[in-house]
């Protein structure tokens, strides 16, 4: 019997394409994760091992960080087009190319007007929270004389384009990292915190709406506000920022996943990347963890 080759399609799917442009101080981020999915002249490829027709996987994958730098992200569908229409064009034996791309939307993050660093506004030009992510988490126990109380969120995912650096560490036989003197800085945040409150005596609950509120605005605030040397530095300011304006709050433990974004070396197609166009690595990660916690007060948020 014979057999027949149906449908097919192929591409690098999943690209995490991150496009910053910096304008002055104020920098705008388009996120994107796209996927290349091609048709065409492609029954040798399968049939009879001549990759004549075939654009390689790796190249689809080239193209959209070259694209990103060259054209820019204006949205996901005008680079779609551009994309797609690129594809079959310019390659005679691709006849019909999908792109699908999802994006991930940031805001950004915005602090009191008070602080004279970031002139005329309320936003900072260089700070983004991811768009609805986050998950409220929360842990009562109650052993019949007190209560023990944990608060937390976790998917709080934040960026800062510019005010990180880290460099001056250990290096030793196996080191390859390069220093870094100016790097994206992007977090995935668990944060969970214990509260003063034991319900002994009649105390007054927190107000715990108010509170959850209040403590992510600080851990945001601080996050955006620290020019950070390192992950562990913006971990402890983040933490103290809490203690310093929630008296309710005695402890402060946080999970920090270091979510890498890499430059894209664009120069094998004639391009400078001027810190423009990065790779979002899902892992591996750095995980940078620590509780902060008032003097005297014994931590017990456990260690994840
Ligand atoms: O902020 C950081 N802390 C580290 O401990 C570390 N290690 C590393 O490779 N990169 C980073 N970044």
């Amino acid at each position: 019997m014979a057999h027949v080759l149906g449908q097919n399609q192929y591409g690098k799917a999943e690209n995490r394409v991150v496009r910053i442009t910096r304008n002055g101080n104020r920098h705008e981020i388009r996120d994107l994760n796209v996927s290349v999915a091609l048709s065409g002249d492609l029954d040798d490829v399968h049939l009879t091992g001549s990759n004549a027709n075939c654009l390689p996987t790796d190249t689809t994958k080239n193209t959209v960080f070259a694209y990103a730098k060259k054209f820019g992200i204006q949205s996901p569908e005008n680079f779609g087009i551009l994309l797609a229409r690129h594809f079959v064009d310019d390659t005679p034996s691709i006849h019909r190319a999908r792109i699908r791309v999802e994006e991930y939307v940031w805001d950004r993050i915005a602090i009191p007007d008070n602080n004279a660093r970031f002139i005329g506004s309320q936003e900072v030009g260089h700070s983004f929270v991811r768009r609805n992510t986050e998950v409220r988490t929360s842990e009562i126990v109650y052993d019949g004389t007190g209560f023990q109380i944990i608060s937390g969120l976790k998917d709080l995912v934040v960026m800062n384009s510019t005010n990180s650096e880290f460099w001056g560490y250990i290096k030793d036989e196996y080191t390859t990292l390069k220093e870094a003197y100016d790097r994206i800085l992007a977090t995935q945040v668990t944060a969970r915190w214990k509260f003063g409150f034991t319900g002994v005596d009649d105390e007054q609950e927190p107000n715990w709406d108010r509170s959850y509120a209040q403590v992510r605005k600080h851990m945001l605030e601080a996050f955006a506000e620290t020019y950070s040397y390192s992950l562990q530095q913006t971990l402890y300011s983040m933490g103290t920022r809490v203690l310093n304006n929630r008296p309710e709050v005695d402890e402060v433990r946080l999970e920090l996943p270091n979510k890498h974004h890499f430059l894209v070396d664009l120069e094998p197609f004639g391009m400078e990347n001027d810190n423009e166009v990065y790779y979002a690595a899902d892992r591996m990660y750095g995980l940078i963890e620590g509780s902060v916690h008032r003097e005297g007060v014994t931590p017990v948020i456990p260690v994840a």
